[in-house]
């Protein structure tokens, strides 16, 4: 029996870093949605694991036991031939690898009947919240995740320009590491263009580090607000994909078509994000 499945972009709307741990891990508190675009999977049982990795953005994805599907295989105790088809941006802050780790964990435990310890913690602290895959408040370092079913479907256009960042180091570039959290309540039954207004007062404590380590998020932030009609531009995760909220559906694909006409060497794509 072969499953395939699909492991969303994940989209930080907000990230708002509260605190730090005495291991150097920070407290966070977020709201994660996920894109229609993604990376594709085929899981297939059998006696050995085995990995095959093709699609447009395979190039630097590990192929040996250190990538984040083979881990989740081990961490759930079973064997399986899985093909991968990258098509998401790795190191990006929209959680390629955590999301595929997220969906094999949540397909082999539906296949197996094993739970998944510590819902994946241990692969990455974004791995539980990209098992889920559904809009949710993310605290703790990752561990505690609140599905938040009343947020309004977003017109987005996501933005990387190939650059890739990985996360430590812009943790390790944040000044200030206690910020006030988000407001207890998350609005709930919003229409989209007030929940973006309020969006407009949270923050992603990260857009400051991921800048000085990375400059070209800047570009890419100045880029999306020279869009027609863009209500919102916010980096995602830790970088350097950024997003940029529109209007609607038809507004979204014709930033997304200028700025791939303008860039056309950046990865680029619109989207819904729920
Ligand atoms: C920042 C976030 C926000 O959603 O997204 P990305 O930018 O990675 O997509 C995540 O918390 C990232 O999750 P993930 O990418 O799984 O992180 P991990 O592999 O566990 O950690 C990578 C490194 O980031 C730092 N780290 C990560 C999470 C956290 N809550 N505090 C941290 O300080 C640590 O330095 C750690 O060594
Ligand atoms: N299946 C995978 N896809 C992408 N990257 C992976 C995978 N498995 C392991 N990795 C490694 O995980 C790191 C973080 O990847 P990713 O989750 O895409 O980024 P981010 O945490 O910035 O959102 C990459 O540098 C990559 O080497």
């Amino acid at each position: 029996m072969t499953v395939e499945a699909f492991a969303p972009a994940k989209v930080n709307l907000t990230l708002h870093v509260t605190g730090r741990r005495d291991d150097g891990y920070h407290l966070l508190d977020s709201i994660v949605v996920f894109a229609d675009v993604g990376d594709r999977l085929r899981i297939t049982p059998t006696p050995k694991t085995i990995l095959r990795i093709s699609g447009p953005l395979s190039q630097g994805v590990p192929t040996d036991d250190s990538n984040l599907v083979i881990r989740a295989a081990n961490l759930i105790g079973a064997t399986a031939e899985i093909e991968l088809e990258k098509h998401l941006p790795n190191a990006a802050g929209i959680g390629g690898g955590s999301s595929d780790a997220g969906t094999i964990l949540r397909v082999l435990r539906d296949m197996t009947g094993t739970p998944v310890p510590d819902n994946g913690l241990s692969l990455g602290a974004d791995v539980p919240v990209c098992m889920h895959a559904k809009a949710a408040r993310m605290r703790g370092i990752g561990e505690d995740v609140l599905p938040l079913d009343h947020l309004p479907t977003l017109n987005a256009v996501l933005v990387n320009s190939m650059v890739a960042l990985p996360t430590g180091p812009v943790f390790g570039n944040l000044e200030m590491k206690e910020n006030p959290p988000m407001p207890d309540a998350i609005p709930a039954n919003l229409d989209a263009p007030a929940f973006v207004d309020w969006l407009g007062q949270m923050r992603n404590d990260l857009e400051v580090p991921a800048i000085t380590v990375e400059p070209a998020v800047t570009a890419t932030l100045n880029a999306l607000n020279a869009t027609q009609d863009c209500l919102l531009s916010r980096m995602s995760g830790s970088g350097a994909t950024c997003f940029g909220l529109y209007p609607d559906a038809t507004t979204a694909k014709n930033a997304a078509a200028r700025l791939q006409s303008n860039y056309p060497n950046w990865w680029i794509r619109s989207t819904r994000l729920s």
